[in-house]
Parts: C-alpha cells; structure tokens; sequence
C-alpha cells in the first residue's frame, strides 16, 4: 500500500489560509471548507447521468486559467463546515452516489474522515481530484484530471474573473497574481508518483481536458511515462477526453473536434452533460 504523498510541500496557503475566512479556534479539527453541496446528475465521466450529491470543498495546489470552479481556485470561498455537518446535509438528498470535488478536495487531511463516515454509509464516491496528490481512504472511483500545458495560466491566457481595470477590490485577482502562478503551476501540475499510486490503488478514470489537437501529444506521452511505471492496465477505454468549456456556446465551438480526436486515437469521450444541460448555472 503506498504512503499518502504530496506531489508539493502543501503550504499553509493550500489549506488554512486559503481566503479570507480561515479556520477559527470554534472551527473543528475536522472540519472542511465548503464552497457549495448540490443534488444533480454526475455530468462527466464514465458515470454521467447518475444522480449525485456534489461536495465542493474549496482551495487548490493548481490555478488552472479555465478552471470552471474559480471560486474554489482563483477567489476561494466558503464556509468550514464539520464532517458530522456534511454527511447530515449529504443524507437530506436521496442518492446513493456521493462526489467529491473542489477546488482539490485531497489538499485536506480531513478529505480522508468524510470518505470514511461516506464509506460507513455504503454510498459509492466518486472524487474528482488534478492527481497531484495521493491518500489512503475509500474511494470508489478516482477520478483524475491530469493537468496539461494548456491548462497554465499565462499573460496571454487569464482566468476569467481578472479585470486589472477595475482595481477597488483588494480580493480580486490581477494579472501579477496570475503571473506568480505561471511556475508553480507549471512546475507543479504533474507528480507521476502520485498518478502511479492513485491508478494503483483505485478503480479510476483519466479525464484530461482538451483545449485542441496540440494536447493530444502530451497526453500519449503520458499514458505512456504512466503505464511503463505500472503493471496495473490502463486501458484506453479508461481515457476519457472532455472538450474544455464552460458555457453550451463555448462547447458546441469545439466538442466535435474532441469526439474527432478521441475517434482517431481510441480514447473515451465524455460530455459535459451539466453544461449541455443547464449551460453555466450555479448548484448544477
Ligand atoms: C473544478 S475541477 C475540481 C477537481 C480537481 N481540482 C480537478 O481539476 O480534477 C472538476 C473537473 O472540472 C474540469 N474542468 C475545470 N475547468 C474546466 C473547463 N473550463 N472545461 C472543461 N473541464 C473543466 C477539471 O479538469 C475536473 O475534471
Ligand atoms: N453536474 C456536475 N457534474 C460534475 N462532475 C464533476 C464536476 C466537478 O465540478 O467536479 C461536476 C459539476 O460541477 N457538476
Ligand atoms: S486543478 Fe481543478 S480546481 Fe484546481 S484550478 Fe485546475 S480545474 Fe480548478
Ligand atoms: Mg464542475
């Protein structure tokens, strides 16, 4: 069994001081920061369409300049909300499919008791993690989303919420603070030891998003570096290639090219069920 690692010395910015409301001396040892718990249907991957609760714990290693969930990476909000307190809100819905999801949710130590009050209670849990980091707990499905060069944030391509113009908000992201994440992200995005032990040790999905065919290369590269260090099969059907997107518009631009590109290389597509759905609403 392998050993919980990091891809990267997690610092207190991972973790307790995430935003400006950090743990207090009342918040409990295993408490968690929740940005949102919604009922909807898993909307990527090999189980889309079952209906699930999401938990969206908030803060992350990475920065990502699309990411979907910038209010868990970029700005990061929450509430600390006690394990006891998440499983309650958890069992008011009926389903027996939980997903864990942030931000990165595996930052927290405490990440490891709610899969184990979760386990207790039977529901299959589904947890959507970059792959930087591995920990020893129950999950039925790891869910793991690699992170490309295309994902790093760069001067040329900022998160959405960055308007330098409008500078009253001293919490607002600026384009010198996507600037200090170009390397860290960059340097950080990949840890193959922790790829390795996570498809090892738990039935997972590799879920990359694409931007355009110039990820393709870095992906097969991948898998490759991935399965010569494994005998654990890694089949492309547990490749999954999801169109980045986060709006219907932004998706019918490019979701066909990605079907193209996973038809050629005999990957798995996955849509973005949610978006196609309801487009960019919240809680969905
Ligand atoms: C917000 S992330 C949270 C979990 C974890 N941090 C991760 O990246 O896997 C949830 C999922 O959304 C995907 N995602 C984020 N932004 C996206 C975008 N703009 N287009 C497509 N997928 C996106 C991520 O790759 C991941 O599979
Ligand atoms: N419906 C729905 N399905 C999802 N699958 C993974 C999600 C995530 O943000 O991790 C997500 C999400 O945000 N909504
Ligand atoms: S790793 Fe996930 S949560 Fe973090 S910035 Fe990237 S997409 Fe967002
Ligand atoms: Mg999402």
């Amino acid at each position: 069994m392998p050993v919980e690692t990091t891809a990267t010395e997690l610092t207190s910015a991972d973790t307790e001081q995430q935003s400006d409301s950090p743990p207090t001396d009342s918040t409990p040892a295993d408490a968690l920061p929740i940005n949102e718990l919604f009922y909807s249907l898993q909307g990527e991957g090999r189980l889309a369409g079952v209906p699930s609760v999401f938990v969206r714990t908030s803060g992350c290693n990475l920065r990502c300049w699309f990411c979907d969930s910038y209010h868990t990476s970029w700005e990061p909000t929450h509430a600390w909300q006690s394990v006891d307190d998440i499983v309650d809100e958890v069992e008011t819905h009926d389903a027996d499919h939980v997903v864990l999801t942030g931000g990165e949710p595996l930052i927290y130590d405490a990440a490891v008791d709610l899969l184990e009050r979760l386990d207790e209670l039977d529901y299959h849990v589904t947890v959507e993690t970059n792959g930087t980091i591995y920990r020893d707990a129950p999950i039925d499905l790891a869910s793991i989303s690699p992170k490309l060069a295309s994902s790093t944030p760069t001067p040329d391509r900022l998160p959405a919420g960055v308007d330098d113009a409008n500078d009253t908000n001293p919490n607002e992201t600026t384009s010198d603070a996507v600037a200090a994440w170009t390397e860290r992200h960059e340097d950080d995005r990949i840890d193959l030891d922790a790829l390795t032990d996570l498809v090892e040790t738990y039935d997972s999905q590799l879920k990359f998003v694409v931007t355009d065919e110039s990820d393709l290369k870095e992906i097969t590269d991948l898998l490759e570096r991935l399965r010569a260090r494994t005998t654990t099969s890694i089949p492309n059907s547990d490749v999954l290639l999801m169109p980045e997107g986060t709006t219907r518009d932004a998706l019918d631009e490019h979701r066909n090219q990605v079907a193209e590109l996973a038809l050629t290389h005999g990957f798995r597509y996955t849509p973005r069920l949610h978006v196609d759905l309801w487009d960019d609403a919240a809680g969905r």
